[in-house]
This record gives C-alpha cells, structure tokens and sequence, in this order.
C-alpha cells in the first residue's frame, strides 16, 4: 500500500473529558491512508487519549466521556466506529495499537505473537506457525528469535521486546497501527531500527503515531499535526 488520496480516518468535532478534565476540545482531523501521521505536542496535551479514540480503548475508563465521530474505512467501507452495530473485537483487530513501554505477555516468544490469532478462534496450528514467522518477519525480529522462539519474550532486550509487541499487532493483518510513542523508553540503535520498521510497515498499513521527538517525526512521518491545549494545529 502507499500513500494516496483516499481518507482512512474521519474524525469530526471531538471532545474529550476525563470527569471535570477536558483534553480535547473539537478536534477534527483527516488520516491518509498508506501514509504515517504524526501526532506531537507538549506532554499532557492528549496525544495517547486521542489515539485512544481510534479503537475505543478509552471506554472502559471510569468518568471518560466523548462527544463528536470517528469513520473509519475498513474492508473497503466507511464504518461509524462509535455506531452500536460495530464490532469492538472486529474494530480492535483491524486497528492494532503498540504502546509507549513494550508489554509482552509472560509467555515465550511465539505464544506472544500467536495470542491474537488464538484469541480470534484460529486453531490451526500450521496457520498460525505460518502468520507467526510472517509477522515476525515483517516486524524486523525474525532472524534474531527464530532459534529461540520457546524462549520467555521477557528475555528480549527492550528494543527486540517493542519490535515483539509489533509483529503481535500486524499478525492480525490490521488496516490501521497506532502508534503511542513507540521508541521513547528505547536506546538510539533500536530507535533507528524502529524507525525504519515504521517505514516499511507503510505497505502493510495505514499508521498513526504519537511522538515528542520532532527530528524523528521528520524521518518517519508524511504528515505532522501538533495538540497544543487540545486543538490539532496543522504543522
Ligand atoms: N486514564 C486517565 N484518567 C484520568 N486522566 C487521564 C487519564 N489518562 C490521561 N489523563 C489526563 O489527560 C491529559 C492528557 O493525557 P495524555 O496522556 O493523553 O497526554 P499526552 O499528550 O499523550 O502526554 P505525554 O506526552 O506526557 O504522554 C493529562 O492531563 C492526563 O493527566
């Protein structure tokens, strides 16, 4: 896939409280797809929350509260995320998140990655083997755990741990990755190996990523929108 005209995200009039604390203030923001949209700004501006608002995550936190719409066009249609008839576990699936600090599950490398897929109801183990090694491969870790892969995924440095979480989010194939500041806990070498796994996932997905580091924006992203006191200036 590669950068186009076509809108993967609408997102239209967003305002966001958690109880009496208003983070977003009217947001409205167009996502390319197959392209990288970077979110920066101050911190405490709202960047993880308005990724939050991409897949629902935010649901589930006592006193949240959103006002406004997101569509998103997966499987080739527009869909209302926020409309009761859209599937949280669908939506999930098609929109991955990879987090700031990297989380593998306590479970060796291959059951990390093989999780969704299992979660998903696939039990054909010659499948997920195959979607296994694929992710890996596309997350840049293959060749570095292909003999270890019944080994505890804690036992990876921090930067094979973040690019573990990675090949967990795209073994789901999503049509979306977002992105919450995915190199800040790392050292430069496995920054600069995140960040052209970043690129490179631009043919597999459409991505939206919060970041503070205004010099990797420029190396990574094809589009830059700043929160600043909870509106979007475009940068
Ligand atoms: N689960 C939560 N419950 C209550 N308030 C929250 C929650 N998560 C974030 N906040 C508050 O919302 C505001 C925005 O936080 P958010 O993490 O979205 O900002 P950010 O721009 O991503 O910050 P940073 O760059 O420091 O990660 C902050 O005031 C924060 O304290």
């Amino acid at each position: 896939m590669t950068a186009n005209n076509e809108i993967k995200i609408k997102a239209r009039h967003l305002v966001f409280s958690y109880g009496d604390n208003r983070v977003l203030q009217d947001i409205s923001l167009d996502v390319h797809e197959g392209a990288i949209t970077a979110v920066t700004g101050p911190s405490g501006q709202g960047k993880s929350t308005l990724l939050t608002l991409f897949n629902r995550l935010w649901e589930d936190i006592p006193g949240a509260r959103m006002q406004g719409s997101v569509h998103i066009r997966l499987g080739g249609a527009d869909q209302d995320i926020y409309h009761p008839s859209c599937s949280l576990p669908d939506l999930r699936r098609k929109v991955g998140m990879v987090f700031q600090i990297p989380n593998p599950l306590p479970m060796s490398i291959y059951k990390n990655v093989a999780f969704p897929l299992k979660m998903a109801g696939i039990s054909n183990e010659a499948q997920i083997k195959d979607a296994v090694e694929t992710a890996l491969k596309q997350a840049f870790l293959w060749d570095e755990v292909k003999d270890r892969l019944r080994e505890d995924a804690r036992r990876l440095s921090g930067g094979q741990q973040q690019r573990l979480c990675i090949a967990r989010a795209l073994v789901v194939e999503p049509e979306v990755l977002l992105l919450d500041e995915p190199t800040s806990s790392l050292d430069g070498k496995a920054t600069a190996i995140i960040e052209a796994l970043i690129v490179s996932l631009k043919q597999a997905c459409t991505i939206v990523m919060v970041s503070h580091d205004t010099a990797q924006v420029e190396r990574v992203a094809d589009r830059w929108v700043e929160l600043k006191k909870g509106i979007l200036v475009l940068a």
